[in-house]
């Protein structure tokens, strides 16, 4: 297989781990253009991985020596970047959140459906975790019967200092906005935040924790804790609750110590290890499917989808009621 040429822009957290992964897990791939807002950042993956600097991500997604885009920069400039790769009709797969707003999502649709090419893919990579894949799997055998309910938990054991308290949906529990509309194959009608009991210990000045309800147009309930900070650990937990029976996300799988008359489990504090094998599945699943011209994964539509109902779930903390999940009428381009 010829290598996809990736450029990645991004050069933080994620944006590191991506380009190890590219470069050494990922078959048919090899990063060959790097870019960050902190030059000497990207300058230093660059020289790691004998790729190329470019101190503009609009040159980098130009270049001729890049064939797709990873956008791994922070959630404010997703949507810019994502819109320039449709302008140079490159593949994109773009971190979560695609955009901080439904207008800016609803442009990214537009250009893409332009293009009359399924360009981009949006980095909801839990939908790869084998847990996830197994969950899906027994509500579409009817194992479970008819899912009535999804019961989430997105815990967190720390937060940067700039962390704010809309990012609690737009950048935390997005995920979870996802992850239950592919489970139960089916859309919001409403969503709430309900006001909680506030954790004492929040390191900074943001609502910590929120509670979202969500209902579906079949009907089902998906609520949602979202522990943005000082929580006891990194932990994800996922319960759906169906007519047959209930089927739960497993914990990622550790020894586990029995002495002085306990037991005693290590867990995560931080996402980097918690699905990091979903992340190289979702990487090597792009990267075939670019090869193939026939990009599959979570895409702009997902994006945007998960966005509205973020903007409907903003807005019912500030009014405190139910707010309506309304989307455009779903193009047939995403059908
Ligand atoms: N799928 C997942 O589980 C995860 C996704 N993410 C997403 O990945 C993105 C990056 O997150 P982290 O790596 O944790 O953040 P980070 O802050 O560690 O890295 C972001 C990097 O992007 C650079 N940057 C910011 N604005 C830029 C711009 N306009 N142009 C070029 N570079 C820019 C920064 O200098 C920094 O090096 C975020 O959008 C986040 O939502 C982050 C962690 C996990
Ligand atoms: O996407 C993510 C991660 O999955 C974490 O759960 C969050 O805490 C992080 O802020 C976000 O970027």
């Amino acid at each position: 297989m010829k290598e996809l040429k990736v450029g990645v822009i991004g050069c933080g957290a994620i944006g590191k781990a991506h380009v190890q992964r590219l470069s050494n897990e990922v078959a048919g791939a090899k990063v060959t253009a790097v870019s960050d807002y902190v030059q000497d950042t990207a300058r230093e993956v660059a020289e790691e991985y004998d790729a190329q600097f470019f101190a503009s991500a609009k040159d980098l997604i130009a270049c001729d020596e890049v064939d797709a885009i990873l956008i791994a920069s922070s959630d404010p400039s997703h949507a810019e970047y994502t819109l320039e790769c449709i302008r140079n009709r490159k593949p994109v797969l773009c971190e979560k959140p695609l955009a901080l707003t439904a207008s800016d999502c609803e442009k990214i649709l537009h250009e893409e459906m332009m293009a009359e090419r399924h360009l981009v893919q949006v980095g909801f990579m839990r939908r790869y975790d084998s847990g996830y894949v197994e969950m899906k799997k027994a509500i579409e055998n009817g194992r479970l019967g008819t899912p009535l309910m999804i019961n989430c938990a997105h815990r967190n054991f720390y937060q940067p200092e700039n962390f704010k308290t809309d990012m609690a949906i737009t950048n935390v529990a997005i995920h979870e906005l996802d992850i239950s509309r592919w489970l139960l194959s089916d859309e919001y009608e409403d969503a709430q935040v309900l006001k909680v009991r506030q954790n004492t210990k929040t390191n900074s000045d943001h609502l910590n924790p929120q509670l979202c309800i969500l209902q579906t147009k079949a009907g089902a309930r998906v609520i949602i804790e979202v522990q943005t900070t000082n929580a006891y650990a990194y932990d994800i937990q996922c319960q759906v609750v169906g007519e047959l029976g209930v089927i739960n996300l497993p914990d990622p799988s550790r020894a586990y110590m029995r002495t002085e008359a306990h037991t005693e489990t290590p867990l995560m504090t931080d996402w980097s290890e918690r699905f990091i094998d979903a992340y190289t599945v979702e990487l090597q699943e792009w990267v075939k499917g670019v090869h193939k011209n026939c990009v599959e994964g979570p895409s702009a539509w997902d994006g945007y989808a998960a966005c509205v109902t973020a903007d409907a779930l903003i807005t019912s903390r500030k009014t405190g009621k139910p707010e309506k999940v309304l989307t455009i009428e779903k193009p047939e381009f995403y059908k």
